[in-house]
């Protein structure tokens, strides 16, 4: 559960005024995430999401989140809908944190991802990728390689008590990772988080996007490989080539991969393995004293980190070269 922030009834009530919301039903913190506060907020308007901006989140950035879910939903993206107050404004503060209210979706996240979900989700990153072109704000993605090593040094005097040898391992990933990280392949704005958590399926159907906290201006066969990662692997650390498979199908039957997006694949799987190891490696070292929150593993992105080490080209996720 992930609630940082606590709201008092007067802030909140101040806060709501500013809007053309209607009044205020009840409001109740949200039993997942693991980033920021997250309330639904239900008025006599209907169910909303009232976001607390936390630690990781730079006020600085925010303007090209909200402006993203704008854009992306202009452009067909189902996606939360940033709410504006009567001055016009999506972001204000409330409780000492940066604040806003978006739509609420409608739809359940699936806590086992099957082969067609890993299909859709495939194609509806690709709709992403292509309906984020043009969006005029970027933002450089602060957790790709250039950003591994410094998480990493907060956490590195630590990681043993997890597991014996982490540390080692993880400073041998990082050095060949920066040695052989692409320089060029095809950019754009991805998600960059784009976890089975934050899509929602509606009766079997992809319903919606949502947690936009990460999107940045990186590669987009990253994206691919962060989707990978999350969506294709089962409880036991083994990749289910067929979803593997079917994500990435459902991608390339949208916007189909460049040879040099296909070549890079793995590698770009294995830093986004030790990206996720590294956010919750030092999550799990810094649980906030009072925070409702449940840190995830970081050793399941060990292991994915590892079998990745294995492959030798994308035929090992189920496409024929
Ligand atoms: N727009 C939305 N519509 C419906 N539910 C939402 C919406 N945004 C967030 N949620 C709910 O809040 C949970 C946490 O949101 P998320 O953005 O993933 O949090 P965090 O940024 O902390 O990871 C989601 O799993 C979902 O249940
Ligand atoms: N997806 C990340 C954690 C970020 O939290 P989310 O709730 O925004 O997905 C992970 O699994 O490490």
């Amino acid at each position: 559960m992930a609630v940082y922030t606590e709201i008092a009834d007067d802030e909140l009530a101040s806060f709501i005024a500013g809007y053309d919301i209607g009044t205020v039903l009840s409001l109740k913190g949200i039993a997942e995430g693991v980033e920021n506060s997250n309330y639904l907020l239900v008025t006599d308007a209907g169910p909303h999401i009232l976001t607390l901006y936390e630690k990781r989140v730079d006020p600085d950035d925010l303007p090209f989140f909200i402006g993203l879910m704008d854009h992306l939903a202009s452009r067909g993206i189902i996606c939360p809908l940033p709410v504006r107050n009567r001055e016009g404004e999506a972001l204000g503060t409330l409780a000492g944190r940066p604040a806003a209210i978006v739509t609420f979706l409608q739809g359940m996240w699936v806590r086992r991802p099957r082969a067609d979900h890993c299909f859709a989700i495939g194609g509806a990153l690709a709709q992403l990728h292509i309906a984020g072109e043009g969006f005029e704000l970027t933002r450089r993605n602060a957790l790709s390689v250039d950003g591994w090593r410094p998480l990493f040094e907060r956490a590195a005097d630590r990681a043993d008590e997890v597991m014996p040898g982490l540390a080692a391992d993880i400073a041998g990933e990082l050095d060949l990772l920066e040695q052989s990280w692409p320089s060029s392949l095809p950019h754009g704005v991805i998600h960059a988080d784009l976890f089975p958590d934050n899509v929602f399926f509606l009766h079997e159907e992809l319903s919606g996007l949502i947690d936009f906290y990460f999107a940045c201006n990186d590669f987009l066969a990253y994206d691919v490989a962060v989707c990978l990662n999350a969506w294709c692997f089962e409880a036991d650390g083994s990749l289910n080539v067929t979803k593997a498979r079917a994500l990435l199908s459902g991608y390339q039957k949208v916007r189909p991969f460049t040879p040099e997006e296909l070549a890079a694949l793995p590698l770009l799987a294995r830093g986004s393995a030790l990206r996720f190891l590294l956010t919750r490696l030092y999550d799990w070292l810094n649980v906030p004293p009072g925070a409702l929150v449940a840190p995830k593993d970081p050793l399941e992105y060990l292991r994915k980190l590892r079998f990745h080490r294995t492959v030798k080209d994308v035929s090992a996720y189920g496409l024929i070269l």
